[in-house]
C-alpha cells in the first residue's frame, strides 16, 4: 500500500479534529477526504488478482479506512456492494455493474437489515414482486418495522444499492434474494419516486459512515435488476431455484473473513498507541532512590499489553490462512461444488466472533492502560474501540454466529459417533479426548485445547440428547443447551486460532533470521501460555493440569514477558503505522506526547479566546444574584 501516495494528497488530513465538527460537518468532511482519497489511490478488488493481491487489497482498504479516524461513507461500497456484485450477479451483470461500480460512476451500499430484523433473515419483510405483465419486480415495505435500517452511506451518500427482499411470485414467497437498486437521481441525487431515504442518527461510532434507512412505496424496478447468479426468475415469472438457498448469503461470509483481518490490524494500532506511550510516560517511584520507571516497565503493564501483539499476529495468520480457504471454496462453488461452503461457513462463524471479542476487549485495555491521556479522544482509543466493538454486532451478531457454528459442530460429532468420518478442520474431533498427563509444550497446550474443544461438544451433545429424550422438541432443547453449544464453538474456535497461529509461525520461521524467529515465537508461546492460565479451569476439568503445572506456567508467563520486553518498542514499529494513520497524540513516533496533546487542546474551540460569552450572558449575573 503507498502510504507516502496517501499521505501526500492535500487536504486528506484533518487541520481541525474532527471531534470538534458537528454530526453533519464530520460527514461532510469524511465526503470530502474519501473523494480525495478514491481520487489518489482509487482500486477495486479485481476478479482476477491473486490471493495475495486480493489479501493486500483488503488490507489496504482498512488501513487506508483507518486515516478518518472513523471509517468512510464509501465502506459499504467497497466491503458488500462491489463483492456482492461479484459473487451475486450474472456475468452480464458483472460486466456491466462492476465496470460502474469501480470506476466510482456509482456509489453503492448494503441494504440488508430492517428497522424489525437483523439476524433473522428469513424475517426479513421488505417485498419484491414480480409483475409478469411488464416484467418489473414491485419494491414495496408494507410496514414500518420493513423500513431498511443501517446500511452505511444509506442516508445521503449511495445512489445505488443492493437490496435483500423477499421474492414474490403469483402470490408464493420464494425467500430473500439480492436486487440492485437504483435509490437516487444520479444527476440530483433526489431520492426517485417510491423511495424514502435518510439516517438514523448519532451512534457510539462509525459516525461519518451515514448509516440511513430506507422505505419503498410500490417502487418498480425492471426484471435485470435480480442478480440471478444464484436463482432466476424468467420473464414469465417462472422461478429457477439456485443449487442451494444460502449462496445468497455469500457476501456475509466474505465480510466475516474481512473482519478477522479487520481486527488484526484495529488491535496492532490500538497496542501501539497505548504501548509506545507507555514508553515514555514514567510515573511513580517504586525504588526511592531511583528516578520514576517507565510505566511499560511495570510488569502488569506488559501483561495488559503484550498479549494484543501477539493476538494481532494471530488474527493476521489466521485471517491470511481463512483466506486461502475462502478463495478456494469460491473457485470450487464457481464450478458447482458446495460440499466445503459449510466448513467455511462454521470457519467465519467462530473466527470473526472470537477476533472482535478478543480485540475488543484488548483494545480496551490498551486504552485502559494509558491512565488519563488514553480517555482524550485526541489518542485515538476511544474511536478504534468504537469501530471494534460495532464488529461485535454487524455481519451477523457474535452469540448467532456462536450457534450457527455449533450447528456444524453438533452434526459433525452426532456423524462421528456414528462412524461418518470427520474431515478439515473438524477432523481432530476423532481424536484423543483425553489428556493422561498435562503437557506444557506449546504443541501440548494447543492439544489440550483440542481436548477441552471435543469434552465440550460431546458434553453439550448429552445435553441435548437428554432434553429431548425428557420430550423436548429439538428447538426447546437446543434453546436450553445454547450457553453450553456457545461455549462449545468458542472453545472449538480457541483450539483453530492456536493451532493455526502456532503452524503458520512454524511454515514462516524456516525463512527468519535466528533472533526475528526467536522473538515472534517468543509471542506464540506467549499467547498459548496466556490462553492456557485464562482457561486454567477447562485445563483442570479436561487437561490433567495439576496445581503445580499452573504454578510453572505462571512462572513461564512471567518470565516471557520479560523476554519480550526489550523488543516491545520495537515489535509494534514493525506494524509500521505511520503517524497520520495513528492519528493518535499518544502514539506519535517521536514520542512528544505531551507536546501533541497541548497542541490538540489549544485545537479546542473554546480556546480560541480566555473569556467564554457566557460568562457576561449568564455566570456573572448568576455570581452577582441577579438570575
Ligand atoms: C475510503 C476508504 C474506504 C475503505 C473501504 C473498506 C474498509 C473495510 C474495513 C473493514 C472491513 C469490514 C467492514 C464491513 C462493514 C460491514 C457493515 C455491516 C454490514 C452488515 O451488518 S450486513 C448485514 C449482516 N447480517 C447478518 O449477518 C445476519 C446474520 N444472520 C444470518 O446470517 C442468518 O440469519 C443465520 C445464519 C443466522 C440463520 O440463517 P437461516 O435461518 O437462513 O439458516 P438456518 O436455518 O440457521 O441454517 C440453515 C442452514 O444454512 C446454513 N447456513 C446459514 N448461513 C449460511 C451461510 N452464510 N453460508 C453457508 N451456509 C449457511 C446453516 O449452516 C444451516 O445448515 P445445516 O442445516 O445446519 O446444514
Ligand atoms: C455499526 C453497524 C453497521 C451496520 N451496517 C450495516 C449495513 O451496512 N448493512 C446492513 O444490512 N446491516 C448493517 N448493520 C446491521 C447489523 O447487521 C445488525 O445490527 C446485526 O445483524 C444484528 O441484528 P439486530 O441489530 O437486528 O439485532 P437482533 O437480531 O435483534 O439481535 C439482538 C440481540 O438479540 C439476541 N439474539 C438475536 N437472535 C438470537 C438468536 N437466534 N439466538 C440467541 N440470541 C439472539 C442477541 O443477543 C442479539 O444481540 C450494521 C450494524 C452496526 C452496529
Amino acid at each position: 500500500m503507498d502510504e507516502q501516495k496517501v499521505l501526500s494528497i492535500k487536504g486528506l488530513l484533518d487541520d481541525t479534529p474532527e471531534e470538534y465538527l458537528s454530526h453533519k460537518e464530520k460527514y461532510e468532511n469524511s465526503i470530502r477526504k474519501s473523494v480525495l482519497f478514491y481520487k489518489t489511490l482509487h482500486s477495486t478488488e479485481d476478479e482476477n488478482m491473486s490471493v495475495d493481491e486480493k489479501t493486500k487489497l483488503n488490507f489496504r482498504n482498512i488501513v487506508t479506512s483507518a486515516i478518518f479516524k472513523d471509517n468512510s461513507p464509501f465502506m459499504l461500497h467497497n466491503s458488500m456492494f462491489i463483492p456482492t456484485i461479484m459473487g451475486q450477479g450474472t456475468d452480464e451483470q458483472r460486466e456491466y455493474w462492476m465496470k460502474r461500480a469501480k470506476n466510482m460512476e456509482i456509489i453503492g451500499t448494503y441494504a440488508q437489515t430492517e428497522l424489525g430484523h437483523g439476524t433473522f433473515i428469513r424475517g426479513l419483510e421488505t417485498q419484491a414482486t414480480y409483475d409478469p405483465d411488464t416484467e418489473e419486480f414491485v419494491l414495496h415495505s408494507p410496514v414500518l418495522s420493513s423500513y431498511k435500517w443501517w446500511p452505511g452511506g444509506l442516508a445521503h451518500t449511495a445512489n445505488y444499492c443492493i437490496v435483500m427482499a423477499r421474492l414474490y411470485i403469483k402470490g408464493k414467497s420464494h425467500g430473500i434474494h439480492p436486487f440492485m437498486v437504483q435509490i437516487r437521481d444520479e444527476e440530483t441525487h433526489m431520492p426517485l419516486p417510491g423511495i424514502k431515504l435518510g439516517e438514523i442518527g448519532a451512534k457510539l461510532g462509525f459516525n461519518t459512515v451515514n448509516n440511513g434507512f430506507l422505505g419503498f412505496e410500490n417502487h418498480r424496478i425492471s426484471r435485470d435488476r435480480m442478480l440471478m447468479k444464484n436463482a432466476q426468475v424468467l420473464k414469465d415469472g417462472t422461478f429457477v431455484a439456485g443449487s442451494n438457498s444460502k449462496l445468497t448469503y455469500g457476501t456475509m461470509v466474505y465480510v466475516r473473513v474481512l473482519i478477522v483481518s479487520n481486527m488484526a490490524n484495529m488491535l496492532a494500532k490500538a497496542v501501539t498507541i497505548a504501548l509506545r506511550y507507555s514508553a515514555i510516560r514514567r510515573q511513580s517511584q517504586p525504588k526511592p532512590d531511583e528516578p520514576e520507571p517507565q510505566i511499560l516497565d511495570y510488569v502488569t503493564q506488559q501483561h495488559k499489553l503484550f498479549i494484543a501483539i501477539a493476538s494481532s499476529h494471530a488474527f493476521y495468520m489466521n485471517a491470511m490462512w481463512l483466506w486461502e480457504i475462502y478463495y478456494s471454496v469460491s473457485l470450487q462453488l464457481a464450478s458447482g461444488k458446495l460440499d466445503n461452503l459449510p466448513e467455511l461457513h462454521a470457519l467465519a462463524c467462530c473466527l470473526k466472533p472470537l477476533s472482535t471479542i478478543d480485540a475488543t476487549a484488548m483494545i480496551e485495555k490498551c486504552r485502559l492502560a494509558c491512565g488519563g491521556h488514553g480517555y482524550m479522544l485526541s489518542a485515538n482509543l476511544a474511536q478504534t474501540y468504537g469501530l471494534a466493538t460495532a464488529a461485535y454486532t454487524y455481519e451477523g451478531e457474535n452469540t448467532v454466529l456462536l450457534l450457527q457454528a455449533a450447528r456444524s459442530l453438533v452434526k459433525a460429532w452426532v456423524g462421528h459417533v456414528k462412524g461418518r468420518p470427520l474431515k478439515g478442520t473438524m477432523a481432530y474431533l476423532a481424536g484423543d479426548s483425553t489428556v493422561k498427563a498435562w503437557d506444557g509444550s506449546i504443541d501440548g497446550i494447543i492439544q489440550s485445547f483440542k481436548v477441552v474443544a471435543i469434552r465440550k461438544i460431546s458434553s453439550v451433545v448429552k445435553i441435548l440428547q437428554d432434553y429431548e429424550k425428557s420430550g423436548l422438541s429439538p428447538e426447546d432443547a437446543w434453546n436450553k443447551a445454547s450457553v453450553f453449544l456457545t461455549a462449545a464453538s468458542e472453545a472449538h474456535g480457541r483450539a483453530v486460532l492456536l493451532s493455526v497461529y502456532k503452524s503458520e509461525m512454524d511454515k514462516r520461521a524456516a525463512v527468519l533470521s535466528p533472533p526475528l524467529r526467536k522473538v515472534l515465537l517468543q509471542l506464540v508461546d506467549l499467547y498459548v501460555t496466556y490462553w492456557a492460565l485464562e482457561k486454567v479451569g477447562d485445563m483442570l476439568l479436561y487437561a490433567s493440569i495439576t496445581d503445580k503445572d499452573v504454578d510453572e506456567l505462571q512462572r513461564r508467563y512471567i518470565e516471557l514477558l520479560a523476554a519480550i520486553r526489550p523488543n516491545a518498542v520495537g515489535l509494534v514499529d514493525a506494524f509500521d503505522f505511520r503517524d497520520e494513520i495513528l492519528n493518535s497524540t499518544l502514539g506519535a513516533y517521536d514520542g512528544r506526547a505531551y507536546e501533541r496533546l497541548m497542541e490538540e487542546a489549544m485545537k479546542s474551540p473554546l480556546n480560541a479566546e480566555p473569556v467564554n460569552q457566557t460568562f457576561h450572558k449568564y455566570l456573572k449575573p448568576f455570581m452577582r444574584g441577579k438570575l
